[in-house]
């Protein structure tokens, strides 16, 4: 994600809990681009505390925040009869505690300074369809799209921009525990209409797109890529054995 925007143009501080992987990130942008284009700041998005400092080294990195892409979360499968409080509550933490803790420190300096800004969260199409198997995340995502259309309209007028895309599988990062058996791997893009899987950097182009003065009309939206997986199949793989077919 933030090696796609940095190509784009874009200066970037890439953040989470582990120093080592921001900079590794970081390492592999100077290395393609050129140093300052991206910089790394640790923080962890369920304290306020750390996420307003995040915000402040920022700002001074950067000279100004022009956008902010919540894209942290937390994610394992489990059945919900067997999910413990505290599970429940670690998952939510970060991906919807987490995105309104960034999204509103940042919107906050935007609103005090008297400029605008865009913010894009990442959603999955669960968060309207739900998700057996994960009724942590898709409860957070769920809670993160009413974010995302609430804030939207409150924040507009403001120049505040409040957007989301909700990228399909994409065989990276959290998601391994499915990408790591082959069979199962086969299953989900059987059940894709496209036929593949979501490649990194076409989420991180939606991602940028919504970011840009060309999405300047754009308020609460979802920008859905996931090759049609939320819309299924339906029967068409059928049409040529059903009866009754012209
Ligand atoms: C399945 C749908 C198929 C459709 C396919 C559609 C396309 C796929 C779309 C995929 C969308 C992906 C969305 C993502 O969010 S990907 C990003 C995922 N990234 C990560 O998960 C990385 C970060 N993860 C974590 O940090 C951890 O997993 C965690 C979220 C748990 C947070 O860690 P933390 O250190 O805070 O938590 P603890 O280890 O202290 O545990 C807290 C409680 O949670 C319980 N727990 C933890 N792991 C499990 C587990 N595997 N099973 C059951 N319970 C678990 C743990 O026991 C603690 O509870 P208790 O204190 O009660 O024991
Ligand atoms: N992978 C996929 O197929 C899909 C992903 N998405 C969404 O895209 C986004 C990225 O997914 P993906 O790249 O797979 O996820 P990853 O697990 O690879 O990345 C999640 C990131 O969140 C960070 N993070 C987790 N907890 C915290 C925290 N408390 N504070 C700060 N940072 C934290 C992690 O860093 P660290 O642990 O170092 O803090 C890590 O960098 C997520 O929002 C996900 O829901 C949506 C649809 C499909």
């Amino acid at each position: 994600m933030a090696a796609e925007l940095c190509r784009l143009g874009a200066r970037v501080v890439v953040s989470g809990r582990t120093k080592d992987t921001l900079d590794a990130t970081v390492e592999a942008v100077d290395a393609e681009l050129g140093p300052g284009r991206a910089f790394a700041v640790t923080a962890d998005v369920r304290d306020p505390a750390s996420v307003e400092a995040m915000a402040g080294r920022a700002t001074e990195l950067l000279g100004a925040v022009d956008g902010l892409v919540n894209n942290a979360s937390g994610l394992f499968p489990v059945k919900a009869e067997e999910l413990t409080p505290n599970g429940f509550d670690a998952v939510v933490r970060i991906v919807l505690n987490g995105t309104w803790h960034c999204t509103s420190e940042v919107a906050r300096r935007w609103l005090a300074a008297g400029r605008g800004g865009a913010v894009v969260n990442l959603l999955t199409p669960y968060a309207w369809t739900g998700a057996p198997g994960i009724v942590h995340n898709a409860s957070a995502k769920g809670g993160v799209l009413a974010m995302t259309r609430t804030l939207g309209a409150e924040w507009s007028g403001h120049g505040v921009r409040v957007n989301a895309v909700a990228p399909g599988w994409m065989p990276v990062g959290g998601t391994d525990f499915l990408a790591g058996d082959p069979a199962v791997r086969q299953r989900l893009i059987d059940a894709i209409p496209a036929g593949r899987l979501l490649k990194p950097e076409e989420t991180a182009r939606a991602v940028a797109y919504l970011l840009s003065d060309d999405a300047s009309y754009v308020v609460g939206e979802v920008l859905t890529i996931d090759g049609g997986h939320h819309l299924s199949k339906g029967l068409y793989e059928f049409t040529d054995e059903l009866p009754g077919r012209s």
